[in-house]
């Protein structure tokens, strides 16, 4: 299993391509369900839970290359998909799963996907997808931990979902629905994220009319065929990747410029990191961020888009560790979104956990040693608290950050982080 070694101390210096964003790439890789053209994506990163994507449709018939003389770029084709269903072995290692049920029940009327079940960071069901396509006509039962659901006479109705909460994944399994039902469909309460907003644009692409993204209120007026976009739809950049790396050089100190980086997903976060006392300068796709010394303790709340993202919410607790002061965070989005602090108090930091608060009180300095990644943001949290701790710091089970992030210990390598992966 590969770890990674870091010796903490250096200042970060230097450029940093960002990637294509994770929670964009996921939905669009399945968009491709919806029609029987072959698409390509641009700007797709280079991910675990990508490959698992890939796995997952080629598990149904779909072809799906990466291609080898521009990695960013994927194509696939839909058109022999011949089994609509996404077995367990599959889905246990990769939630996002859920989001070929929308696709596969719009183009086939039919699908079978495994219940994601709960995971480190919270129970996460998925009751709130199955109610929204059951009141587009969807049959939906669940037995022996699998979702069967089919259309009778084989096409969604247009329906007007109103959540119970705002969830991300289940906006999108809507619109991707919609976009092929008969009717119009409208979403209330529907998630706001940027990555929704790429999503919808790419489906609007493919022929999809959809008005309101951006917004809690999306209309779609179904169409009978989608079809691959006239030109490849290029994926935005991940925000929460680039968000990663401004904490890290908020707790390491250093100047780095983030390219292909989009400053305007990233309001709630760059408030604060200003408020630390941070430098950012936003350009038209970069992010130019310098920090020296230590920055100041900045508490914050994690909630939907655009407040303080929940996945920056474990990165910005390590930047809280080593700040001058003391802050209080509350995680509202998942239950049980603490579990990287343990292994942070085990490098030396303050932190006291009530609930679904966090007080942190800042130390001068953190200490190296060996700890554990137990979700993908929790690693990268462990991985900037490494940076600045004196000594070495091992970080186990990495696999949990492959899964999110591009080579993330060779972009800190080449801005002057001591850091190395071994098995
Ligand atoms: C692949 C992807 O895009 N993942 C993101 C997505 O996850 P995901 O889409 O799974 O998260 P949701 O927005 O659905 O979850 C929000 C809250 O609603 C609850 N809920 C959700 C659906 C449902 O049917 N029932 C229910 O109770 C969840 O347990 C959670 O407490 O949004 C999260 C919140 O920004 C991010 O942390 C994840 O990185
Ligand atoms: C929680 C996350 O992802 P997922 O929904 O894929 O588990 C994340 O990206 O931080």
């Amino acid at each position: 299993m590969d770890k990674l070694l870091i010796r903490g101390g250096r200042p970060l210096a230097g450029e940093v391509l960002i990637s294509g964003a994770k929670n964009a790439a996921l939905p669009e890789l399945c968009a491709a369900l919806l029609t029987a053209e072959a698409i390509t994506l641009h700007n797709v990163p280079r991910l675990h839970d990508v490959a698992t994507m890939l796995k997952l449709l080629r598990n149904m018939g779909a072809t799906a290359e990466r291609s080898e003389t521009r990695p960013d770029e994927v194509t696939l084709n839909a058109g022999p998909v011949d089994k609509p269903e996404a077995p367990y072995e599959l889905v246990k290692t990769m939630r996002a799963s859920i989001l070929a049920l929308g696709p596969l029940l719009a183009r086939f009327g039919q699908a079978k996907v495994s219940l994601p079940g709960g995971c480190a960071i919270g129970s996460r069901p998925v009751d709130q997808h199955i109610k929204g396509l059951q009141a587009m006509g969807a049959e939906i039962t669940v037995e022996h931990g699998y979702i069967h659901a089919k259309v009778a006479g084989g096409r969604l109705k247009g329906a007007r979902i109103t959540t119970d909460m705002i969830t991300v994944t289940g906006t999108e399994n809507f619109l991707m629905a919609a976009a092929l039902a008969e009717g119009e469909t409208i979403l209330e309460n529907a998630a706001q994220e940027p990555e929704i907003s790429d999503l919808a644009e790419m489906l609007i692409g493919m022929g999809a009319k959809i008005e309101g993204h951006g917004t809690s209120r999306i209309r779609i007026q179904g169409v009978d065929k989608l079809h691959a976009p006239k030109t490849p739809h290029r994926i935005i950049p991940d925000r929460i990747e680039a968000g990663t790396f401004l904490c890290a050089v908020a707790a390491a100190g250093g100047d780095v410029l983030l390219k292909n980086a989009e400053a305007k997903h990233l309001d709630a976060v760059i408030d604060k990191l200003r408020e630390a006392g941070v430098t950012i300068v936003p350009g038209a796709d970069t992010i130019r961020v310098k920090a020296a010394g230590r920055p100041k303790a900045v508490g914050f709340r994690t909630s939907e888009y655009p407040a303080f993202p929940t996945d920056m919410q474990a990165q910005f607790m390590a930047v809280n560790c080593i700040a001058e002061g003391a802050a209080k965070i509350s995680e509202t989005i998942f239950e049980n979104r603490y579990m990287h602090v343990n292994e942070l108090v085990r490098l030396g930091a303050r932190i006291e956990v009530d609930g679904s608060t966090a007080v942190v009180s800042g130390v001068e300095r953190l200490s190296g040693a060996t700890v554990m990644a137990t979700d993908l943001r929790a690693s990268a949290s462990l991985v900037i608290a490494g940076l600045v701790a004196q000594g070495q710091t091992t970080v186990d089970r990495i696999y949990h950050l492959d899964r999110g992030y591009d080579r993330m210990e060779d972009k800190l390598r080449l801005l002057g982080a001591d850091i190395e992966r071994v098995s």
